[in-house]
């Protein structure tokens, strides 16, 4: 898989701090944005919807690959996230399980901090030992 260039890590920083601002999170007031880079050289922003029914809200992460799924998009470069905090906030347990469906061990996961700063795990990382779509095909 290739590298992400600097040029397209400069375009997802930028895309993903700005999809914090769309998040709706009126009950935790936790903004989560995230941004996704397909093979194809595009970028799918998502963010954290949330819900009265607390449990029903939605991470930004899943907003962000379900958007480009539908969108026709299933390969993926990179994704990075942003949180207002420091250290920088990384995805959920439910949203690493997610991602871990359309992406290969070493997948880069970027994650920024409320300054702008960044730390990168790999899939593998984040969920070793993980469940996949070729399990259910191994018997
Ligand atoms: O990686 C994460 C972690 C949390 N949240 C959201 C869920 C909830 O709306 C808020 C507080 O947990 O942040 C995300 O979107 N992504
Ligand atoms: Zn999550």
């Amino acid at each position: 898989m290739s590298e992400v260039t600097a040029q397209e890590l400069e375009i997802l920083s930028t895309k993903v701090i700005a999809a914090k601002e769309a998040a709706y999170c009126p009950y935790s007031k936790f903004r989560v944005g995230a941004c996704l880079l397909t093979t194809s050289g595009e970028f799918v922003v998502g963010a954290n919807v949330e819900n009265a029914a607390y449990p029903v809200g939605t991470c930004a992460e899943r907003v962000a690959i379900g958007t480009a799924v539908v969108a026709g998009h299933k390969e993926f470069k990179a994704l990075a996230v942003a949180t207002d905090v420091k250290p920088a906030g990384s995805p959920c347990g439910m949203c690493r399980q997610f991602i871990r469906e359309f992406t290969n061990p070493s997948f880069p996961v970027y994650m920024y901090d409320k300054d702008g700063g960044y730390k990168i795990m790999t899939m593998d990382e984040l969920l070793p030992d993980s469940f996949g779509p070729e399990h259910l095909s191994s018997t």
